[in-house]
């Protein structure tokens, strides 16, 4: 498989100019399954996705599949994950596979290969990793994506009450979620001297309120894309994005997985839904 010519960051950028800044997230939860009319089972999986893949390809700019609703159903349903990842990237909407991957140098070198190298079998445009054995444990991942035009979400400060016990720690008077935001700023220093968004992300919940602020983190100065899973049903609001962001938030993708998916089923209404909610965040950003 060829490699893209433009970064992931280049391709995001762009996206996120025709299409707005939302990522819609396809998280098929047994509940909004069954909210569906579907039945909770690999043939109601299918046709979760399918609508998905129908509403949002070619609609959005990024969607961000989570592995794990798929992973349930085994190889099975790896397959239909793998065929959404084909379907999105071939209707122009760019995949950001959320698997959250993190492990030791030469296990996290399989992991790369599987999903970012040049003969993964379903690649997707970026994938989210966990630095939690060291930033520098992702070395594999930032290459891998690096060297094929694609693209790593790193956690930061997660949208999750248990994140700022490991997260607001600090070593040597430098908090982890620091220690991450300097070394994606280093990743994308390239990008920053000819005027580019990088493509070394970051993982910061919309609902962390000013903990941002609070550490002292320099989120624009990490000049890549700032991934703000918890809009919607963990309670995070567009209005709210400013305060956590403040003047990063042009580089801001604003996730929602069940707000959005409790539109369906039809996929007319799913689209209203994304429309609804990339308006909200224009308004916020102009
Ligand atoms: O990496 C993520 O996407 C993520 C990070 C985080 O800090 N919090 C978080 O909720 N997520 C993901 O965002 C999705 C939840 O979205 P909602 O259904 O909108 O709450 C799930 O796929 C989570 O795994």
């Amino acid at each position: 498989m060829t490699a893209p010519t433009a970064t992931f960051g280049q391709r995001l950028r762009t996206a996120m100019a025709e299409h707005g800044p939302l990522c819609a997230g396809l998280d098929p939860h047994q509940s909004l399954v069954e909210s569906w009319g579907l039945t909770y089972d690999l043939h109601g999986l299918r046709a979760f996705t399918g609508a998905c893949v129908e509403a949002f390809g070619g609609h959005v700019g990024i969607v961000k599949p989570q592995s794990a609703f798929f992973e349930v159903f085994g190889s099975a349903g790896i397959a239909v994950l793998e065929e959404a990842i084909r379907d999105l990237r071939a209707a122009g909407t760019l995949v950001l596979l959320d698997a959250k991957r993190g492990d030791i140098g030469s296990t996290m070198s399989a992991y790369a290969a599987a999903y970012l190298g040049s003969s993964a079998s379903a690649p997707a445009d970026a994938l989210t990793v966990s630095p939690y054995l060291g930033f520098e444990s992702l070395r594999p991942a930032l290459d891998a994506a690096a060297d094929n035009g694609r693209g790593v979400f790193v956690l930061a400060l997660t949208s999750n009450p248990e994140g700022p016990s490991v997260q607001h720690a600090r070593h040597d008077g430098v908090s982890v979620a620091e220690s991450m935001v300097v070394g994606a700023a280093a990743e994308n220093a390239a990008a920053l001297a000819t005027g580019d968004l990088g493509s070394t992300g970051l993982v910061v919940g919309a609902t962390i309120g000013t903990a941002a602020h609070d550490l002292g983190l320099d989120l624009a100065g990490v000049n890549g894309p700032l991934l703000a899973p918890g809009v919607g049903a963990q309670g995070g609001t567009p209005e709210g994005l400013r305060r956590v962001f403040g003047d990063a938030l042009p580089n801001v993708l604003p996730a929602s997985s069940r707000e959005v998916l409790a539109a369906g089923p039809g996929v007319p209404d799913l689209r209203a839904a994304v429309a609804r909610t990339n308006e909200d965040l224009a308004r916020l950003l102009h």
